[in-house]
């Protein structure tokens, strides 16, 4: 893959630039698998990084984007807002037309935009909103705001995916169980995975999910939520063993309402960036068989992104 650029912007300092040699996976991807959890950044040049962006990463165009779906052998993408864009989806919306209808996306909005936009998004191939509660990455949006735009993307059919860290699940609970449409968890909440799995943090987490239909999860991000490694670098295809209990309990319990993606660019890790064609390789490992493995990587990103089709 070409190597990442940073346009006339200065990145944060400590920035990892994503991996540029992934291997090939191991694990055969059952065919039409989709990576439902990616990002676009800028380039800068072209789709500049909002003033109000807490990092600023390098650039992560979808030409690059493209080339690693074809080369870790996915179909499709479903491309998810970053935040160092805001609320301005140019980069997002430009990566789903380019796409040739191979991309959906996931956008950024405030309660400003008006009903045409949200058409216009719609026919770029968004599918929905992404709210987010992790602080070091966003300023705070107050709930009223938020609760008017899911109630307005409802009715495009859209869904909401949220993003928070698992200590502050008891606090937005009301606001997230208030809900009207799908929600679908980034990285199944962050949970501390130095504690036990069995443990109340993450009973909560499957208590939210089993008494509430609606709430989806990706089991993504295990070089995010890892402790202990080991990292999926250097030909490791046994990567990450400390989140392979959470993912796969999720997995298993709720086998229609998991997706999985491989998070590149992979903005802010501090520790490592992994070769992605070993992120591929951990997924046997959260679903195990191959009835799982279609579930999580065709048949519920099929049926919550491209519906007319599944
Ligand atoms: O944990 C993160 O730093 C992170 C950031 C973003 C974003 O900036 O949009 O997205 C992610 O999925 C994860």
């Amino acid at each position: 893959m070409s190597k990442p650029t940073t346009g006339d912007f200065t990145k944060t300092s400590g920035w990892l630039d994503w991996y540029t040699g992934p291997s090939k996976p191991a694990f055969q991807l059952p065919p039409g698998s989709v990576d439902a959890h990616c990002h676009v950044f800028g380039p800068g040049a072209e789709f500049p990084y909002a003033p109000e962006r807490k990092y600023t990463p390098c650039d992560a165009s979808k030409q690059q984007l493209f080339a690693l779906r074809d080369h870790l052998g996915f179909t499709r993408n479903v491309i998810v807002q970053a935040t160092c864009h805001g609320a301005d989806n140019r980069a997002l919306v430009d990566a789903c037309r380019a796409s040739v209808g191979r991309a959906r996306g996931v956008a950024t909005v405030r309660r400003s935009i008006s009903d045409a936009e949200l058409q216009d998004l719609h026919a770029a191939g968004v599918r929905g909103v992404r709210f987010n509660f992790v602080k070091r990455l966003v300023d705070f949006t107050p709930k009223d705001e938020l609760l008017e735009i899911a109630g307005r993307i409802a009715q495009l059919g859209w869904h909401v995916v949220i993003y928070f860290e698992a200590v502050d699940l008891p606090e937005l609970w009301d606001f997230f169980t208030a809900l009207p449409t799908t929600v679908v968890v980034d990285h199944m909440g962050r949970p501390d995975v130095s504690l036990p799995v069995d443990g109340p943090q993450f009973a909560l987490f499957e208590r939210f999910m089993r008494e509430h239909g609606n709430v989806w999860s990706k089991v993504s991000c295990p070089e995010r939520l890892s402790v202990t490694g080991p990292k999926a670098l250097h030909g490791e295809r046994h990567a990450y063993q400390d989140v392979i209990p959470f993912a796969r309990r999720i997995v298993q319990q709720f086998p229609d309402r998991v997706l999985w993606g491989t998070d590149w660019p992979h903005p802010n890790l501090k520790d490592h960036m992994p070769d992605d064609g070993l992120l591929v390789d951990f997924i046997p490992h959260i679903a195990p068989t191959a009835d799982l493995q279609q579930k999580l990587l065709v048949d519920n990103p099929m049926r919550l992104y491209w519906p007319e089709e599944a």
